[in-house]
């Protein structure tokens, strides 16, 4: 972010300050290098499709700064599919600060909250239909119709959810990644919040910098050190994670090259860990040739990366479309900030939920390539679940579930 912001438009509190000010209808994001807390919406960006987003996005920052605003920042949401609406806007007041939303008073190994037990849950797909798409998958990967396919499952929990609670406790547990809390259109119910703390940058540009952190081949943790060291390791050597990851960081760099140079992808990926899941990620680096290119552009290019669609990416989009029967709204798609420069930070929209007054819905997905078994793919998503469902309290709902 622009130096200059620390001067004026945004005050300077500290990460942890800003998320205990946090209240239902504020807007927070955080990364390891900025937290912006977000009230009020001083305009809102009209639908548009996918392809005119990023144009209009700028157009709307240049006329909040020819309005009279000094240093005017956008934050929000986009979903999954190219057609259906984002929600960005340019906050009336926003406040910054340097480092993740980490609280300091909130223990990660501290129990979990006592919630009261959800009175409905309802899994889309249920756990044999997943598998069934899974194997259906694998088939087609298998006779050369497609690479690979991200499917995912959503769970809807009838309840009341304390939104600030839960924020405080994703921040406190997922230091390194993206804590997110986006006020969404409220619907007839009221408020809704799309929450959650994803492992993966999509893209961030800082100048002419531009990093992403695409993440694939995955294995949930274990409570004994040692096994949990024992799959981290098989992780890194398995084939079937490998040729998943490579697919996803290659390409990223690819569709880098026409708006950069010097792009440097790790020859091998390493492990990124959260408190649920092992990883395979990979720090991919570039430099802008075009300073036009903003950060909501250039995130907008590798938008769905195979991370959460698939390759070919029009094949596996109409697989997922045929087989799992949810609409993934803003689940799988990008959450972030972005100032008049271009420069902004955008994280896939992973590991979260949508809100409501009296239920929420979670989302988690798995990369399926040849080598996929059904059954631990399924188990990888009810891994990712535990993000969130560890935060509200709630784990016991995977078995539930099942
Ligand atoms: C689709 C999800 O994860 C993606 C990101 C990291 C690893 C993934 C995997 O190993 O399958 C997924 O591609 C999710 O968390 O719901």
């Amino acid at each position: 972010m622009n130096d200059r912001l620390h001067g004026h438009y945004l005050s300077r509190s500290s990460a942890a300050d800003l998320c205990a000010h946090y209240e239902a209808g504020a807007t927070l994001f955080s990364s390891p290098g900025h937290t912006l807390l977000a009230s009020g919406k001083r305009s809102i960006l009209a639908p548009q499709s996918g392809a005119a987003l990023a144009g209009a996005a700028a157009s709307l920052l240049r006329t909040a700064r020819r309005d009279g605003e000094a240093l005017p920042v956008m934050i929000g949401a986009v979903p999954f599919l190219a057609d259906a609406p984002a929600h960005l806007f340019i906050p009336e007041h926003v406040m910054m600060a340097t480092g993740p939303a980490s609280l300091p008073a909130a223990n990660p190994q501290a129990p979990p909250p006592r919630a009261r037990f959800p009175r409905t849950i309802e899994s889309i797909p249920p756990q044999d239909r997943y598998q069934r798409a899974v194997a259906r998958a694998v088939e087609r990967i298998r006779t050369g119709q497609l690479d690979k396919v991200v499917l995912s499952r959503s769970l809807t929990l009838e309840t009341e959810i304390d939104v600030a609670g839960l924020l405080a406790r994703l921040g406190a547990r997922n230091a390194h990644g993206y804590t997110f809390a986006i006020d969404l259109a409220p619907d007839a119910d009221g408020r809704r919040t799309l929450i959650g703390a994803s492992p993966e940058l999509l893209l961030s540009r800082h100048g002419a910098r531009v990093r992403c952190h695409p993440l694939a081949g995955s294995i949930p943790r274990s409570f004994d050190a040692h096994e949990d060291q024992r799959r981290a390791q098989d992780l890194l050597q398995s084939e079937k994670d490998l040729h998943e990851h490579a697919l996803v960081a290659d390409m990223v760099a690819d569709s880098l090259r026409p708006y950069c140079h010097s792009v440097a992808v790790p020859a091998v990926p390493s492990l990124i860990a959260t408190p649920t899941m092992w990883h395979l990620g990979s720090e991919v680096t570039a430099q802008l040739n075009e300073p036009g290119m903003s950060s909501l552009a250039l995130a907008m290019a590798l938008h769905p990366t195979p991370a959460v669609c698939g390759h070919p990416a029009a094949l596996a989009r109409s697989f997922i479309n045929e087989v799992e029967g949810f609409d993934r709204g803003f689940f799988a798609g990008l959450v972030g900030w972005m100032d008049a420069n271009g420069d902004g930070e955008w994280a896939v929209t992973l590991r979260c939920a949508e809100v409501g007054a009296h239920s929420a819905t979670l989302y988690a997905g798995a990369g399926i390539v040849a080598g996929s078994d059904p059954e631990l793919e399924f188990l990888e998503t009810s891994g990712k679940l535990r993000t969130m469902l560890r935060a509200m309290g709630l784990e016991a709902v995977l078995e539930e579930a099942a």
